[in-house]
């Protein structure tokens, strides 16, 4: 069969392009995909629960899961909402870009939050397709998370001034000093949340260096491109399809690029210290997550790989949920009164420290209520079963299997938040004064629980969320003194875009913002 039709018979020439219809395959490659879907096919027969219904099953003619997978890329939140009706309480199964998993009610949510055998890392990485080469920065190594959690979340009281500082230079270069009203787009926001955060992953001395800058962005936009292209493919086919996708060859060439940047940096250091060695002389000392690697994870690990590791996972999430509360507040403009008051009265008794950003309350309410409106996935507690797992109730989560949850059913919960639907400032700033206890705290930004399933829940719940919202809190409080931002005309009422299990800002926002006179002075305060 010529490979055109193939490739049409299982993608409806989604992937088809000339640069494919060009490229020159070989009879070899022609034969392995044949029989990769003959492969496909066979597998997508076989049920793993035959006895649980299906969402979305397979129509008529289809003999591939292709067109199922298309309608979750473009309906996946209707098609979880409506999973969640008809299956209230059940199991379901569910066909995603995850491949088939099972939909698991969010009853078990606290009965399997600390079980071990469900593994989150190993479902990150399938549904990015980690093991592709060129993709390697989205598999982290052991050791990556205790490097968040024993050192970044750490280094916030020592650092939490120096990021200020660079907030406030990133945001002089990006959003100006001009009082004449500028666009600034998800991306120019990008650019400020990617400053700061360099700062402290990467030290005073690179975290503006442009080429590092330049090249790190344009290989995280094409791997962003790539997951989505190989995503669209059936997921037994993926590990050998990238091979023939133009996108990949750029990706693995971007990485080579940002390699070729960062390396001789690590070089240097390596020289400094084994010079300082040599001599007797004091062992230079470095403060940031190159060197947090180094003491943590193996000798042979790749430090470009972690940097990068670094940013899909901190850089894109909380860019996301900035740019999204700043929209929020621009649709709810009688709150940047109260917002502005509370900065500048906590900043001025408490200065530019961690703990003053933490007095933040109302800030830090409109944050987790923009989250709960639109968190970044729709179906959370993703999780891959190592192993069988026996509930309570009896039901087996099968060894193999991929799970996940229903995260707008909790965050829409009515019960739990009156009026869902409506953006509420004030809605988890009253349940942290009324409330006693553990409903109390459950109603900080950082405080991943049943009740808001933003940052995730349980053991694999969000470790960066600390370093998260500090960064977001020092990044208003800068936004908010500094400048007045609304959004024009034909960016006041854009649906958020929805891409299978993502969710993600609308399509096409941007802000006008100008500079206005502050009634504190952040650069000038006492650390
Ligand atoms: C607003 C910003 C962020 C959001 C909304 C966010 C959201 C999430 C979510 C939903 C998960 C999955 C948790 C689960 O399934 O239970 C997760 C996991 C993770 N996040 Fe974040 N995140 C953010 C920022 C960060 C930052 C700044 C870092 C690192 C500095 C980070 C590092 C990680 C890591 C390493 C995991 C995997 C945890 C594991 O495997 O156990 N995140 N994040």
């Amino acid at each position: 069969m010529a490979l055109k039709s193939l490739v049409n018979v299982s993608h409806a020439g989604l992937l088809f392009n000339d640069d494919w219809t060009r490229s020159e395959v070989s009879h070899y490659a022609r034969y392995f995909i044949t029989a990769a879907l003959f492969l496909v096919l066979i597998i997508s027969r076989r049920e793993r629960y035959p006895n649980l219904p299906r969402l979305n099953p397979k129509k008529g003619m289809e003999f591939t899961w292709r067109a199922r997978l298309l309608d979750y890329m473009g309906r996946s939140r209707e098609l979880l909402s409506e999973g969640t009706r008809q299956f209230a309480d059940k199991p379901y199964k569910l066909y995603t870009e995850l491949g088939d998993i099972l939909v698991v009610p969010n009853k078990y949510a606290e009965e399997l939050k600390s079980v071990r055998a469900l593994d989150f890392s190993e479902s990150a990485s399938d549904a990015t397709h980690g093991y592709v080469p060129g993709l390697n920065p989205f598999t982290t190594e052991p050791g990556f998370i205790a490097v968040i959690q024993n050192y970044l979340t750490k280094a916030l009281v020592s650092l939490t001034a120096p990021i200020s500082l660079e907030a406030s230079k990133a945001l002089r270069d990006v959003f100006t000093d001009s009082k004449e009203w500028k666009e600034v787009t998800p991306d120019d926001i990008m650019l400020v949340v990617s400053r700061m955060s360099s700062r402290i992953f990467m030290g005073e001395e690179l975290c503006n260096d442009e080429e590092w800058i330049r090249e790190s962005a344009q290989y995280v936009s094409a791997a962003f491109q790539g997951i989505f292209e190989l995503s669209q493919w059936p997921r037994a086919m993926r590990p050998v399809v990238h091979w023939f996708l133009p996108r990949f060859g750029e990706i693995r060439q971007r990485l080579r690029r940002c390699r070729a940047v960062l390396q001789p940096h690590v070089d240097r250091r390596l020289a400094a210290k084994a010079a300082a060695g040599a001599g007797g002389g004091p062992t230079p000392r470095y403060n940031d997550s190159i060197e947090w690697f180094a003491r943590e994870l193996r000798p042979d690990h790749d430090p470009t790989n972690m940097q990068l590791s670094l940013t899909l996972v901190a850089v894109h999430t909380t860019t996301d949920l900035l740019t999204q509360t700043m929209m929020d507040i621009a649709k709810h403009p009688e709150i940047l009164g109260p917002l502005r008051e509370e900065a500048v009265s906590v900043l001025r008794s408490d200065g530019l420290k961690k703990s003053a950003f933490q007095k933040l309350r109302l800030m830090d309410a409109c944050f987790k209520e923009s989250q709960r409106l639109r968190p970044v996935m729709l179906a959370y507690f993703r999780r891959f079963a190592k192993e069988d797992v026996k509930l309570q109730d009896g039901f087996v989560i099968k060894k193999g299997t991929q799970i996940a949850m229903d995260g707008r059913a909790v965050l829409l919960n009515e019960a739990d938040y009156p009026e869902p639907l409506r953006w509420d400032p004030y809605r988890f700033l009253r349940m942290r004064e009324t409330a006693g206890g553990a409903a109390a705290n459950k109603a900080h930004l950082v405080s991943a629980s049943d009740k808001h399933v933003g940052f995730g829940h349980g053991i694999h719940a969000c470790p960066g969320r600390f370093f998260a919202a500090n960064e977001l809190k020092v990044a208003l409080a800068h936004v908010l003194l500094k400048y007045d931002w609304k959004l024009p005309t034909d960016a006041t009422d854009l649906p958020p875009t929805v891409v299978g299990s993502s969710y993600m800002l609308p399509y096409g926002v941007k802000f006008l913002v100008a500079r206005r006179q502050e009634e504190l002075d952040m650069d000038a305060m006492e650390c």
